[in-house]
């Protein structure tokens, strides 16, 4: 066997390097989700033949323009446009017209391939590019540029030629996977005119919600964001600025109850040199930074009535004053508002003006809660999975079937943030122990200072120093020592604080003014 070292019967370097890929290989076969399955398989193959980068593309037909599946290696960048334009897809396009290997020394080089724009910008050498699947192709194996200067060898074309045959009939059942669930994606006709990739779920009340999305986003006209906190309104915010003709335009956002009244006027229009105290020189306002974009209102429901009355001028008049001007400024915003307090039982209080809440409320859009949407906890639990496991430089760790089950059974109170904030502390202890699956225990762990309890459980708390108080005054005493300690920990950052807490930023607030909390 001339793979065999001549004086012995112990396999040569090369061959044990075979025999570790082959292995490999059908360990990852044994795996039941494709999608990570197909990351390591990458790994593996650029691994074996030395390349620095690799990449597989599947498509649902040969034609389209976007691929339903796709993995890089040894790629800085996430966005699939910078990705996709690093790697030649003249080579791609030949390798998948003619059902073969396309491999070259130097593409540079290379009469075939010098002339394409890819490849020049990207100055590509190296590279052998496999289809995937035969009659016709689904996709590609790629590998661009080896790590030791040269070409890449034969035997590297037939371990690539093997790996693209090894993975072709789990790209299959991928494609098969995607488009069924595609199909049976509500959302999927929503976001066809939205930049909405961020917004994770497929159901019906999110399908419809994303629909109002879509006919308010193009149009220049105020919107109104509803819904309790954390259920998306800055997130959706953002969507439908990104997708109106304002995209280019900045997005400049205002709190409007971390906002107290006196700089209201100066904070929203800006203020001229000397206009006061701390005006010496001129301050831009919000309105002016978001000219010819989108100004986000968010917690609106907390603006005091000079506030009201001043937003209502603008709205009305398109024009407003900054502090100090005498002369009126015009103004090119689009104003998106957002609410977590039913602002016509406000209104009913005298709280808020009736006038601007119909300015406002243009197009109103309310945003379904957690418990509306059930069917999308576990697809948003495995994205926060995955946002946590990017974030803190975690090796891929997935969500087990039982803690996907635990998930979907407890109580969110409708709120989003709260199901990302529980998912990335299971991730941590899940990492602190070095296993790869996150469980239940993970999730709603027994001890006290558990993130989210199950379903009728509460976790237990010392009682001694409330002990002997009425409920409400122990309550009251609870939370205030509970706020002042996020607060100490966070630097009297009231926004950490609230986020600590899982707290809206305006019930925060109004908590510090409550229980009249400073710093000592
Ligand atoms: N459908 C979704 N898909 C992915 N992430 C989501 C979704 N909805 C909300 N989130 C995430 O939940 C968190 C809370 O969202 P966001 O801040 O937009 O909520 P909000 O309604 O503005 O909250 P608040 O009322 O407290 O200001 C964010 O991290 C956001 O990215």
């Amino acid at each position: 066997m001339s793979s065999l070292s001549p004086d012995s019967s112990v396999p040569s370097a090369r061959v044990e390097k075979e025999r570790d890929f082959y292995r490999m290989l059908l360990e990852l076969g044994q795996a039941d989700e494709i999608d990570p399955f197909l990351s390591d398989a990458l790994a593996l193959i650029v691994e074996i033949s030395g390349a620095i980068r690799g990449y597989i593309e599947l498509m649902f037909a040969p034609d389209d323009r976007e691929p339903a599946f796709w993995v890089a290696h040894g790629c800085e960048d996430q966005d699939i446009a910078k990705i996709r334009a690093a790697f030649s897809r003249g080579v791609m396009a030949e390798a998948l017209a003619t059902g073969r290997t396309i491999s070259t020394v130097s593409a540079l080089l290379d009469p075939r391939f010098r002339s394409s724009k890819s490849v020049q910008q990207n100055r590509i050498e190296a590279l052998i590019c496999a289809p995937v699947g035969s009659a016709p192709p689904v996709g590609v194996v790629y590998l661009q540029d080896r790590a030791q200067k040269g070409p890449f060898s034969e035997e590297d074309r037939r371990h690539v030629e093997v790996f693209a045959r090894h993975i072709a009939p789990f790209a299959d059942r991928l494609l098969l996977r995607r488009r069924r669930s595609d199909e049976a994606d509500s959302t999927r006709l929503p976001r066809r005119t939205l930049r909405a990739d961020d917004i994770v779920g497929r159901s019906r009340s999110l399908a419809e919600m994303l629909a109002q999305v879509a006919a308010a986003a193009p149009l220049d006209v105020a919107v109104l964001l509803t819904g309790a906190s954390g259920t998306g309104k800055t997130q959706l915010a953002r969507v439908i600025h990104e997708s109106s003709p304002r995209a280019h335009g900045p997005f400049v956002e205002l709190n409007c109850a971390a906002l107290p009244e006196g700089l209201l006027e100066s904070e929203l229009f800006g203020a001229l040199p000397g206009a006061h105290s701390t005006a010496a020189r001129k301050i831009e306002g919000k309105v002016a930074a978001a000219e010819r974009g989108t100004l986000f209102l968010d917690e609106i429901g907390d603006l005091k009535p000079h506030g009201q009355a001043k937003l209502l001028q603008l709205l009305q008049s398109k024009e407003y004053y900054p502090l100090g001007g005498t002369r009126p400024v015009r103004a090119d915003v689009r104003v998106i508002a957002a609410t977590n307090i039913d602002l016509k039982v406000a209104v009913q209080r005298k709280e808020f003006r009736e006038d601007l809440l119909y300015r406002l409320q243009v197009l109103p859009i309310r945003l379904p809660s957690l418990t509306e949407r059930r069917e999308d906890v576990a697809l948003l639990s495995k994205h926060f999975c995955a946002k946590t496991c990017k974030a803190h430089g975690f090796s891929r760790l997935q969500l087990s079937v039982d803690a996907i089950c635990a998930v979907e059974a407890a109580e969110w109170s409708g709120n989003v943030r709260e199901l990302g904030h529980a998912v990335e502390a299971a991730a941590i202890r899940a990492a602190a122990e070095g296993v790869v699956q996150i469980e239940r225990r993970h999730l709603f762990p027994a001890a006290a200072g558990a993130s989210r309890p199950e379903k009728g459980a509460v976790a237990p708390v010392e009682v001694g120093p409330y002990r002997g108080l009425t409920f409400q005054e122990a309550t009251r005493r609870f939370q205030a020592a509970l706020l002042r300690d996020a607060l100490e920990e966070n630097g009297w950052n009231v926004t950490e604080a609230a986020a600590k807490l899982d707290l809206a930023r305006s019930h925060a607030y109004r908590l510090v003014r409550a229980f009249d909390l400073s710093r000592r």
